[in-house]
């Protein structure tokens, strides 16, 4: 056999499958719709991120290869995301503009099918949801340089809505600009966080020029390609959306740079058998009272993840604890130690229960 007639009988072997790909797609997609006759109608209940987490986990476990572990979860993403369009189209509102970090995680969770609504600042993205014009909202909580986001935290103790999932991406810096020189690059715009991120880097490499804080990162990079003599950092999406090119790639100082970005919004998310619960409690100021707080966690052999302190806005010097711990709160243990801390508390709310995030690649 020639080479030539071998390589169109691969050919055709790949299109036979791709033919069969497709029928079973729209097979699994008549089915997607069919589970969603089993809701209840109410828009907010179509998604669900216990079941998606469970497919995930059973598909990455089983996954035997080539194919890597993370175009197996890029593809079933989009899967997922089509047939849940099928069963209800949602609306997704993000701490904009369009290319930030906030909108990469939306989209590496909710695909392509959602539609994305750019928020201007993370209480425009609680009130979204809050009013109904979004059915969910992400916004960034926490990054592993940085320490958490504040006003995420706050925003979830004076809202009723629920973290439903919760959204790990790597972060990568780019250092992009019009002509993507170095030598032209006098100004540097972007996110105070992002700054603080390449701070090594830029002292390294550009110590005379001026430092400018933007915003975001996007912002930045629209600035940027209004001025040959800047440039921005920034993620490549957003590059790419100014049409900017890169000065220098990956320049953040240290490569193990993870934000956590949490999906809020009003329904309960279900166990799916590895979850987390986020809970934030108020206590008086009495000797030990922390210390007996955190015993009641111990006691009843549950894993804290982390602990946040916050100024309660109500009195001076008093505190509100913002703990995650792991576990479901329909979990016995955890029930039963949140019942007891809430017994102790001020003050307690439970702020959701959702499966832990699967670490995803570099959001470039
Ligand atoms: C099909 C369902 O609805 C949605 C779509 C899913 C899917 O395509 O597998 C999984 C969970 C839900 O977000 C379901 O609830 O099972």
């Amino acid at each position: 056999m020639t080479n030539g007639n071998r390589l169109e009988e691969l050919r055709d072997s790949i299109d036979a499958i791709d033919d069969k790909l497709l029928e079973l797609l729209n097979s699994r997609a008549e089915l997607a719709v069919q589970v969603g006759k089993y809701k209840s109608g109410n828009p907010s209940e179509f998604y669900v991120p216990s079941r998606e987490k469970q497919i995930y986990t059973r598909l990455l476990r089983e996954n035997p290869g080539p194919i890597p572990d993370e175009a197996v979860r890029a593809i079933f993403r989009e899967i997922i995301s089509a047939c849940l369009n099928l069963e209800q189209p949602l609306t997704i509102a993000f701490l904009g503009p369009e290319a930030t970090f906030t909108h990469i995680a939306s989209m590496e969770h909710f695909g392509q099918s959602a539609r994305y609504l750019a928020s201007p600042s993370i209480r425009d993205v609680f009130s979204e949801v809050d009013r109904g014009r979004a059915h969910y909202g992400v916004a960034p909580i926490e990054n592993s340089t940085e320490g958490v986001v504040n006003y995420t935290l706050d925003c979830l103790v004076e809202t009723d809505l629920s973290i439903c999932a919760e959204i790990e991406l790597g972060i990568t810096h780019h250092l992009m600009s019009t002509s993507g020189k170095m030598e032209n690059v006098k100004r540097v715009y972007s996110h105070p966080h992002a700054i603080a991120q390449c701070r090594q880097w830029l002292e390294l490499n550009l110590p005379d020029v001026e430092l400018v804080d933007i915003t975001s990162t996007a912002r930045a990079a629209e600035i940027a390609s209004d001025n040959d003599d800047a440039a921005a950092i920034c993620s490549e999406l957003a590059g790419k959306l100014y049409s900017l090119v890169p000065v220098m790639r990956k320049i953040e100082d240290k490569t193990n740079n993870f934000t956590r970005f949490i999906v809020v919004g009003k329904t309960r998310t279900k166990r799916s058998g590895n979850d987390k619960t986020s809970v934030v409690f108020g206590l008086s100021h009495a000797v030990g009272s922390l210390y007996h707080a955190l015993e009641i966690i111990s006691k009843f052999r549950i894993n804290m993840t982390k602990i946040e302190s916050r100024p309660s806005k109500i009195k001076a010097w008093e505190y509100l604890f913002h703990v995650d711990l792991e576990g479901h709160r329909e979990d016995e243990n955890v029930a039963a130690a949140l019942k007891m801390l809430e017994e102790r508390s001020l003050f307690m709310k439970i702020l959701g229960s959702y499966p832990k995030s699967i670490q995803s690649a570099k959001g470039e």
